[in-house]
């Protein structure tokens, strides 16, 4: 018998991936298609469409479809025996979601297997056809309205883990559109999209991806009655599905289409996909790591241990619960200019060449001197809603920083870098848990993360080691194809539990890519506070616009 393999797919904002690995947990083969290249004919940017309203970023339902359809034909054209996957789960990006019409149901359980997904289910099997994602920032009204039904923004994250955000799925705007929405069957998050086409019926939502939506309490991770009603009225309950369940969860078989369209075994396990961030620590995070995510968005994610004190909820980030361990929280930073900004600055200013970039970066030395730049070309989270570019000088040999019109061309790509991981400098030490061990290593992934000047300037800046998975940077497809083997492994004997137990016996395949340098550290450590003296000013126009 040939050895099992186990799917893991990620459905994240510019591609989609697939990545098998094996029973040891080491990568076999990865995938991808990339919506803008690979599927142009939905005329996306880097994944999304932007409007028509002002802030409104979604991405179509019949995309994402289809580009599954085309990486199992992009598997098979590679050889792989489809037969040999035991199971499958996955990951999506956050707070995504998708609308089911009232046929649905049906056409997902009568899937004919001569015909692709994309031609049976679209687009009769959607309620709305472009899904708002989490660039979205075109709901601020409907956030405000319910933070002041539950008590405000410290009351809504004391009890979902996060206040109320532009791109959280519950506060998505239903209103300008009753017709789509009242003949919506379902909802799901992108997470909880991709196992429903693998089962063939509407999958339940996952309680890590869930704690995305200013809906679930976070402690008992269970949907509440209250922010279901101020969302989206009674009958948000029955759209939303049943309670959320546990990442790693089998809930079912393939359907027979999977069987007979691509070779898959009958036997071959479903289970509970998560968000890509929760998935991303499922896949890195050891007791002691921080992991900072470089991918479309940057995200810092802190494990947050099972305590008797429970963890603060915090209205500048978020608490997510963790997807498999039920006891367990992640904290979480998460910014919307991260690689997208970067990329405009090495369009603009290193001739769209990240060589060029790392070179101007590493000619100016550490704080770039004096030079300090904020990008913000989308609406930002972190600090809320602030948008556009600033600059400052603090060349006086001060720490004051003054405002400027522009900087020298060379010194964007170092300011961009600076500025970015300087702000989740000034917040990590708040998000630390007070029983969370010392921050021992910092954990790259995401697209940047493959980047050496990126990664020597990360570890400077934090004070701690850089490491990268070895086989991959694709961690959210890596923590899918984990929380597959999860599903199987607990499925051969009902005493199998914990999630590091499963893991306890695998090879840890991380590398060390760059140590700090004490005196570098020690400057940043200087320019906390000037960064935050720079931002603070950004908050200040930006509010008085
Ligand atoms: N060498 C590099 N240096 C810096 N950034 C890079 C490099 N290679 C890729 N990237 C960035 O990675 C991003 C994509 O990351 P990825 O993790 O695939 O995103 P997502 O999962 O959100 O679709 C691109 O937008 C690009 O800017
Ligand atoms: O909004 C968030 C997290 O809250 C984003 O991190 C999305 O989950 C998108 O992830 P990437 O495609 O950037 O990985």
């Amino acid at each position: 018998m040939s050895e099992p393999l186990f799917l893991g797919i990620d459905l994240s904002t510019q591609q989609l991936k697939a990545l098998l690995i094996d029973e040891k947990a080491a990568v076999v083969h990865d995938f991808a298609v990339g919506y803008d290249k690979d599927l142009p004919h939905y005329g996306t940017t880097n994944g999304a469409t932007h409007g028509p309203g002002d802030g409104q970023v979604t991405s179509p339902v019949a995309m994402w479809v289809e580009a599954l359809d085309l990486i199992l034909q992009r598997m098979r054209d590679a050889g792989v025996d489809f037969s040999r996957i035991c199971a499958v789960s996955g990951a999506g990006q956050q707070h995504g979601s998708v609308y089911w019409s009232k046929s649905a149901a049906d056409a997902l359980a009568s899937l004919d297997p001569s015909k692709s997904l994309l031609s049976q289910l679209n687009p009769n099997a959607f309620s709305i056809h472009d899904s708002p994602i989490w660039q979205d920032s075109s709901t601020t009204r409907e956030c405000r309205e319910l933070e002041e039904v539950i008590g405000g923004p410290q009351a809504l994250a004391d009890l979902t883990g996060s206040r109320a955000y532009e791109r959280f799925t519950g506060d998505t705007d239903h209103e300008d559109r009753p017709d789509d929405y009242g003949a919506t069957s379902r909802i799901s998050l992108v997470s909880s999209f991709l196992p429903s086409l693998f089962l063939g019926l509407i999958a339940p939502i996952e309680v890590s991806d869930a704690s995305g939506m200013n809906l679930m309490d976070v402690a008992s991770c269970r949907w509440d009655e209250r922010f279901l009603r101020a969302c989206g009225g009674p009958e948000l309950r029955e759209k939303i599905g049943p309670e959320p369940v546990l990442g790693g969860t089998a809930l079912g078989k393939v359907a027979s289409w999977w069987v007979n369209r691509w070779g898959f075994d009958p036997d071959c396990l479903v289970a509970s996909f998560t968000g890509d961030n929760p998935a991303t620590m499922v896949a890195l995070s050891t007791p002691g790591d921080a992991v900072l995510s470089l991918g479309t968005s940057t995200t810092f994610l802190l494990a947050i241990p099972p305590s008797n004190t429970p963890p603060t909820r915090f209205t500048t980030s978020h608490l997510l619960a963790h997807p498999t361990a039920s006891d367990a929280h992640i904290a979480m930073l998460c910014y919307k200019n991260g690689s997208l900004a970067r990329e405009k600055v090495r369009n603009e200013h290193a001739g769209g060449d990240w060589a060029r970039f790392n070179d101007l970066v590493t000619t100016a030395p550490p704080g770039n001197n004096g030079f300090w730049g904020l990008y913000f070309p989308l609406p930002e989270i972190i600090p809320p809603n602030v948008t556009g570019n600033f600059y400052f000088e603090t060349q006086d040999g001060t720490e004051t920083p003054t405002q400027v019109g522009a900087l020298p061309a060379t010194a964007h790509p170092r300011a961009i870098l600076e500025s970015q991981l300087l702000s989740i400098r000034a917040r990590v030490t708040a998000i630390l848990h007070q029983d969370a061990p010392r921050l021992r290593r910092l954990v790259l992934t995401g697209g940047a993360s493959t980047n050496p000047t990126i990664r020597q300037l990360s570890a400077d800046l934090f004070g701690i080691p850089a490491y990268v998975a070895e086989d991959t940077s694709e961690a959210a497809a890596t923590g899918g194809a984990l929380l597959a083997r999860y599903a199987w492994w607990k499925s051969k004997d009902g005493t199998r539990d914990s999630f590091e137990k499963m893991r306890a016996g695998d090879a840890e395949r991380m590398k060390l890519v760059a140590e700090p340098d004490e005196k570098i550290t020690r400057v940043y450590d200087g320019l906390v506070e000037t960064y935050s003296l720079c931002e603070n000013f950004v908050v200040d126009v930006c509010n008085r616009e």
